[in-house]
């Protein structure tokens, strides 16, 4: 919703466009590596829960997890999917010129996503418990089949997809004071349908095979 105020603004993905010295690509790859390298220090992905997106440019790690679960990591994907499947449907083409602004929203979107989607690796191990009995052969015979059909779950997809068409419809409400005709009814900062698609499409599948990747290396 935040990034959808702004237009597409090719600059900031162009690196022609931004070219400095310590050659950094595009401007939100500048922010998104500069940020990353400050939160690292910070850190930020001592929290298993975080993946960096450039983690050639950062020290190593302390290993907290096992390193095969530690490994998975799906972020070229998901850079891929934002800036090339989703970031299309949701702008308008155009340019303010409000390129900064622009790069951090893409990357509030990137690391959201990014968490959401690596967060398969805690759900995989909670079904990996609850079900050991059925994932350890599958897992032993790397059947990825039958991996992704043993965590699958139609109703919580179809649940997941509804629950984020509505926050979609109330977050993204246009709100004016002293309004009360309906004109504004129907009216969203953000398509819910887009969102709802988005889900369908990518963010779950790319949880799934984040499950499925996490689940074949569970009993290294
Ligand atoms: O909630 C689960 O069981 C999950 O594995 C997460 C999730 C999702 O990405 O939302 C993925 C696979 C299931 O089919 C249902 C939902």
């Amino acid at each position: 919703i935040k990034r959808a105020r702004f237009p597409l603004n090719a600059p900031t993905y162009d690196p022609s466009y931004f070219s400095m010295p310590g050659s950094y690509g595009s401007l939100v790859e500048l922010v998104v590596k500069q940020t990353e390298a400050v939160q690292a220090k910070a850190g930020r992905y001592e929290n298993p829960e975080e993946h960096p997106f450039f983690p050639d440019d950062l020290p190593p790690l302390p290993q907290v997890l096992n390193p095969a679960a530690v490994s998975v990591n799906v972020n070229k994907k998901i850079w891929d999917v934002y800036f090339n499947k989703l970031l299309p449907l949701f702008v308008s083409s155009g340019d303010d010129g409000n390129y900064a602004s622009t790069a951090a929203r893409d990357l509030e979107c990137l690391q959201v996503l990014s968490r959401r989607i690596h967060y398969g690796k805690l759900v995989a191990e909670v079904k990996f418990r609850d079900e050991w009995k059925h994932y350890e052969p599958a897992i032993r015979a790397r059947d990825k089949k039958t991996l992704m059909d043993l965590l699958t779950a139609p109703a919580v997809e179809k649940a997941v997809k509804k629950r984020v068409a509505k926050k979609a419809r109330i977050f993204g409400q246009e709100v004016k004071v002293g309004d009360d005709s309906d004109e504004n009814k129907g009216k969203y900062k953000l398509d819910p349908a887009v969102v709802s698609r988005f889900y369908g499409d990518w963010v779950i599948p790319l949880t799934k095979d984040v499950e499925v990747q996490y689940l074949l290396h569970r009993l290294d």
